[in-house]
C-alpha cells in the first residue's frame, strides 16, 4: 500500500480524546481529518433505518459496500450526512455507540469500509481518528499516536460531553457501557483495539488537553524527520 499523503493516526478507546486531538492536530498543520469512528456509527444508523439485524454480517456488508455518507465541511466543523440527512447529533447517541461497536466487529464489514477510509489520505496530510487507523487502515505511516486513559475519567468526559449535547445519560450506565464496548472492541477477531507497536502511547489521565497536545505534536514532528 502506498499514502499518498503524510498520514498521522489517532487510535484509542472511548473518551481517551482522540476526537478533540484529532481536531486540534489538523487544525494546526492543516491536514484534513477522518473520523473512522463516525461511519461505523452511520453504518449503525443505516441498519437501524432499513432493519437489518445488527447480527447479520452479509446484509450488513452490502450496507456498507453502498453506504450513502458525506463529510461535509462547513463553519460548524465537519457535518455527517447519510442518504441526504444530516445525522451528526443523531450518530452520538448511546444507541449508536453500541451499535456502531456491533458491526464493526464482523471482518467482511471492515474490509468493505477500507478502500473508502484510505482515499482520505490526499494532500497535504490526514488525522486518522479511530480504533485500528495506525495498524490496519494506514499501517505504514510512521506518525501514530495511541490515546487512553482510565475508564472512570473517560466515562465521566462522555458524561460531560452528552449532557451538554442535550443527552439524558446517567453515569454508571455509560460506564458500564464504555466497559462493554471497550471489551467487543479489544477481544473482536479483526482489526482489534490495541496499539501499533511503534505507536506513542499517551496516558491522557488527569493530563490537560494543551499538554496532550503539545506531547503530540513533539512526536509527529520526530516522526516524520528523516534520517541523515
Ligand atoms: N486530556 C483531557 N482532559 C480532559 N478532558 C478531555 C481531555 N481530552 C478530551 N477531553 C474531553 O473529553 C470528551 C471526550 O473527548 P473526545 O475527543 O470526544 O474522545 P474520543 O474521540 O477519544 O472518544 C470531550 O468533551 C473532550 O473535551
Ligand atoms: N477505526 C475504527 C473506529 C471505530 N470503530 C468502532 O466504532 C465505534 C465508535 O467509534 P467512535 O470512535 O466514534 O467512538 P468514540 O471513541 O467517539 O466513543 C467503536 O466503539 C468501535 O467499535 C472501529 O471499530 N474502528
Amino acid at each position: 500500500m502506498s499514502e499518498r499523503a503524510p498520514v498521522v493516526t489517532v487510535d484509542g478507546p472511548s473518551g481517551a480524546g482522540k476526537g478533540t486531538i484529532s481536531h486540534l492536530l489538523a487544525e494546526k498543520l492543516g491536514y484534513k481529518l477522518l473520523d473512522s469512528g463516525a461511519i461505523y456509527r452511520v453504518l449503525a444508523l443505516a441498519a437501524i433505518h432499513h432493519n437489518v439485524e445488527l447480527d447479520n454480517e452479509e446484509s450488513l456488508t452490502l450496507l456498507a459496500a453502498h453506504l450513502d455518507v458525506q463529510f461535509v465541511t462547513g463553519s460548524n466543523g465537519i457535518k455527517v450526512v447519510l442518504e441526504g440527512e444530516d445525522v451528526s447529533v443523531t450518530i452520538r447517541s448511546q444507541e449508536c455507540s453500541s451499535a456502531a461497536s456491533k458491526v464493526a466487529a464482523f471482518p467482511r464489514v471492515r474490509e468493505a469500509l477500507l478502500r473508502r477510509q484510505r482515499a482520505f489520505a490526499e494532500a497535504p496530510g490526514l488525522i486518522a481518528d479511530g480504533r485500528d487507523m495506525g495498524t490496519v487502515v494506514f499501517p505504514t505511516t510512521p506518525a501514530k499516536l495511541f490515546l487512553t486513559a482510565s475508564a472512570e475519567e473517560r466515562a465521566q468526559r462522555r458524561y460531560n460531553q452528552l449532557q451538554d449535547n442535550g443527552f439524558d445519560v446517567k453515569i454508571d450506565q455509560l460506564l458500564s457501557e464504555i466497559k462493554e464496548r471497550d471489551d467487543r472492541d479489544i477481544n473482536r477477531s479483526v482489526a482489534p483495539l490495541v496499539p501499533a507497536e511503534d505507536a506513542l502511547i499517551i496516558d491522557t489521565t488527569g493530563i490537560p488537553i494543551e499538554d496532550v497536545l503539545e506531547l503530540a505534536v513533539a512526536h509527529i514532528h520526530k516522526s516524520f524527520q528523516v534520517p541523515a
